[in-house]
Order: C-alpha cells, then structure tokens, then sequence
C-alpha cells in the first residue's frame, strides 16, 4: 500500500539502527520455543504461531494501556516486526491487562508538556493509525475490556473487531466528553465502519457503548463470553486467512486507501493543527478537570 511504502521507511530505518532497541536495554529479539516464537519489548508481548502465522500481540502497560509515546512507538516498530516478516499473515490485538483493552491516548502526555512535546507525540499517533489502518495483515481486535477514545480507535483500524459480552465494557470515541475533538481521520475511520448518521450521532455526543449496544451500533461485530474473547479470534482469523491474500489485501486498500491518503498528505498541518488546539489554556483546563474527575471517582 502507498501509505505502508511512505511509513515504512522511517520505522524501518530506527528498527534495523538499534536506536529502538539500545533505549530499551537491548534488543527485542525472537525467542523460539517449538511452534511459537515471541518477543517483548516491555509493553508489548508478541507472540507467533509459526504453524498458522498468526502473532498475537499483547498491551501490558498497566494500569490501563494508556497510549504514550513510549507505549506508541514500542507498538509501531512491533508491528513493523511483524509486517516485514512474510510468515505472518495475521494479527491479533488485544490486552494483557485484566478488564481494560486501552485507554486511549495518555492524557499526561498532552497536559502541560512543551509544543515539540506534542508534536512528537501526535507524529507517534498518526504513525499507530497509518500503521495498523494500512497493515497488509488481516488484523483482528480481541477487545477484552473497556475501550475509549484513542483505544476505540485502534479496534476500529482491525478488519475484525469481537468484544467481550460484559455490559461493564464500553467502546466508543468519547473525545468531546474531555472537551477536545476527534480529528478527521479518527472521524474517517468510524464512518468507514458504522457509517456517517451513526458516526455523527457518536462524536457529537462524545458516546461511549457498553458491549451489547456496541454490537448493535456495529462498533463490535460478534460478542462472546470473556473467556473465548482469544478462541473466537482465533476461529475468525482461520477463516479470514482462507481467503486469498492478493486479493483481501486489494480489496482492504481500495476501501482504506482515501483515508489514508488524506492524513499523509496533511501529516504535517495535522500535527499543527493539533499542537495549537491542545496547547490552548481553555484546552488545557478541560483536560485538566477530565483528570480530576477521574481521579475523583475512587
Ligand atoms: C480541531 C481538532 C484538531 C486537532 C485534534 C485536537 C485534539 C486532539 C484529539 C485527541 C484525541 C484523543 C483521544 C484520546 O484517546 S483521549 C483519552 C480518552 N480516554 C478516556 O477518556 C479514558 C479515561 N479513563 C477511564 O475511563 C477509566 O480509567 C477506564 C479506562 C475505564 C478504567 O477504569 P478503572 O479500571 O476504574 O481505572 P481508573 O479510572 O481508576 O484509572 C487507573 C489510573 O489510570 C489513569 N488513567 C485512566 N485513563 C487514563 C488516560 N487515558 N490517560 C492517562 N491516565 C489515565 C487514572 O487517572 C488512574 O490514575 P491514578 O493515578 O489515579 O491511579
């Protein structure tokens, strides 16, 4: 895919540096063990199946997988592991944290940070999205917890999304309950899933879905009971595989390639755009009693 050719260079080049895996203490090797192979490189888990191709990944930034930078660039160059690796055909996303699947973009990392700050960090987000949504692997989201905002997102870029049935767990791109907004192509990716009335509704109201209404919405496409949340991910992705990959990687780019297309064309405005609007004092106040609240609830 375009996008995945423009992305792939830089991770690429960082990945095959060491620049990585040196900050991490080493490098985020393969470890084999018969079938499986994996790899860690702190907060996230890979691990794959040589007999199916499948690698599963796991979120283990606890307490919530918040998305930070450190958390968005392990997460980039893992999954650029996997899509130069040709034995891989599949991926499977999900959390390693008991009830949560993330959530969402750390918000310490867009309060009372410098301007370069956010703008390395909203460059690190645009790369997880261009990443995932442009993959060239059937993608799967194992969605084992709640999941707001940016961690909605990332199942939203899956080709498949099944949820665990448990009302206490709600989806949804609650942006504007923090007082900021869901830039277009977060926006792009919900109309792509749920259409454009559903999606409209959603954002304005900033709704987040417990499990059953999510499936209803078709921000999930099947629930199943916590405990199969990983087997039925495993069965959709054997029949996923079973189509030809030439052709599902095709048909994927030709539904996702206009959304692509238009973040990496603005890339650079979208990340001004996005500094100057978190960066603003009103902005920052939202942010800041979200935090509260939040940290109120206990
Ligand atoms: C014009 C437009 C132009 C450009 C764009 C402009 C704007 C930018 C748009 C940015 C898009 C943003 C996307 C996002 O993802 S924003 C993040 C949204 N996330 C949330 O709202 C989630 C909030 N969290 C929760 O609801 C709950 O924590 C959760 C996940 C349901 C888990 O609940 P629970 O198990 O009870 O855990 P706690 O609430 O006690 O949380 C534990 C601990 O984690 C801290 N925390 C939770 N979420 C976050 C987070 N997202 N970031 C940072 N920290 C988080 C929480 O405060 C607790 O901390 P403590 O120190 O108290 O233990």
């Amino acid at each position: 895919m375009a996008a995945q050719a423009v992305l792939r260079s830089s991770a690429r080049a960082r990945l095959l540096s060491g620049a990585f895996c040196a900050q991490r203490g080493g490098p985020a090797l393969w470890q084999h063990h018969q079938n499986q192979r994996a790899f860690s490189n702190g907060k996230i888990l890979v691990e794959m199946d040589e007999a199916t191709g499948v690698a599963v990944m796991k979120m283990k930034s606890p307490p919530v997988n918040s998305l930070n930078l450190d958390f968005l660039t392990e997460f980039s160059i893992s999954l650029e592991k996997l899509e130069i690796d040709r034995s891989c055909r599949g991926l499977i996303l999900t959390s390693a944290v008991s009830k949560i699947f993330s959530a969402g973009l750390d918000i310490t990392e867009m309060s009372g940070k410098s301007n370069e700050h956010y703008a390395a960090f909203w460059r690190a987000v645009q790369e997880m999205w261009l990443k995932l949504y442009g993959s060239n692997m059937v993608t799967i989201a194992a969605i084992n917890g709640s999941s707001p905002a940016g961690g909605c997102l990332m199942a939203l870029c899956c080709d498949y999304r099944i949820m665990a049935d448990n009302p206490k767990f709600a989806i949804g791109l609650n942006e504007t309950q923090l007082g900021i907004v869901a830039p277009f192509w977060f926006k792009d990716t919900m109309i792509n899933t749920i259409g454009n009335r559903a999606t409209e509704l959603s954002l304005q109201l900033g709704q987040m879905y417990p499990a059953p209404e999510a499936l209803k919405f078709g921000l999930v496409d099947k629930l199943v009971p916590e405990d199969k949340v990983q087997s039925a991910a495993a069965a959709a992705m054997s029949q996923w595989l079973s189509v030809p990959d030439h052709a599902r990687q095709l048909t994927k780019s030709m539904m996702r390639k206009p959304a692509i297309d238009r973040l990496v064309k603005q890339r650079e405005a979208d990340i001004n755009n996005f500094v100057s609007f978190i960066s603003k004092d009103s902005i920052q106040k939202s942010l800041q009693i979200y935090m509260d609240r939040l940290k109120q609830k206990k």
